[in-house]
């Protein structure tokens, strides 16, 4: 089976700080992976490294089985891999519909782009907001708003990060809804969280990162019980 993401001997250092690596991970089509790792393990870092922010200083990176090591972030946007951001930072004088006709303008293959912009706000349960100004728009509608942008690429990959920090249990159950339908869809998600029964309940696997390694991988369970994520991870959460 091609693997949706395929990264091999990912390293990265910031001057003699080496932040990542080496790391090899894949990721399936259509899979729900979840990472996860105390402040500074190199999740973000890792991130960067998959849309092309950052170059990492060694390995690859596949994508549906083409390497696409050399290629910029927007170029692997527009091959499918879309990220959402912790903080959205909306055009604010603009209404909803119109922040999310922004990137369906580079998209030349959508002939009704307000419908588009229409039907991504309704899968994420904002339509009704639509012609609202996005400076009016709760916490939990912004973190809806900023998904509906990062889908208006038909991205074939997600990556969530912190989509859901500073919610209520029952805005996390809303969000991970959305992101369980999308998955349904056929979009295989990386959600990277500090909420952990979330994080724990949405993902088929977790891995879980320390000082910039890979240091378990599992299923949910699996790695809730494991003691070296427990010492790393867990241990460090109860001192908060
Ligand atoms: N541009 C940079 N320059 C120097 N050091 C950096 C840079 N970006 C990240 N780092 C360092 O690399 C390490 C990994 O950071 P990274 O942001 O990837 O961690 P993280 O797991 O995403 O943490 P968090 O959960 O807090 O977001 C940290 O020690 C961080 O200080």
């Amino acid at each position: 089976m091609t693997t949706a993401l395929s990264l091999r001997n990912i390293e990265k250092s910031f001057g003699v700080f080496k932040a990542l690596g080496p790391v090899d991970l894949d990721l399936n089509p259509n899979e729900r992976l979840g990472i996860i790792g105390p402040n500074g393990a190199g999740k973000t870092t890792l991130i960067n490294c998959i849309t092309g922010v950052l170059k990492p200083d060694n390995g690859t990176v596949h994508f549906m089985g083409k390497d696409i090591s050399h290629l910029l972030p927007h170029e692997r946007a527009r091959l499918g891999i879309a990220r959402s951001f912790q903080i959205p930072r909306p055009f604010i004088g603009m209404s909803v519909l119109e922040n999310l006709l922004v990137p369906l303008d580079y998209k030349h293959n959508v002939h009704n782009k307000e419908q588009r912009a229409l039907e991504l706000l309704q899968s994420v349960g904002l339509h009704n907001r639509a012609q609202d100004p996005s400076g009016s728009l709760s916490q939990l509608e912004l973190r809806k708003l900023e998904l509906a942008r990062a889908l208006a690429s038909d991205p074939k990959v997600l990556i969530a990060d912190e989509a859901m920090a500073g919610l209520s249990d029952t805005e996390i159950d809303e969000v991970l809804d959305i992101l369980m339908r999308l998955n349904e869809s056929g979009v295989a998600i990386i959600m990277i969280e500090h909420i952990m029964h979330a994080v724990m309940r949405f993902s088929q696997r977790v891995v879980c990162f320390d000082t910039g390694q890979l240091i378990a991988a599992g299923t949910a369970n699996e790695i809730a019980n494991n003691e070296i994520v427990q010492k790393v991870y867990f241990g460090e959460q109860t001192h908060h």
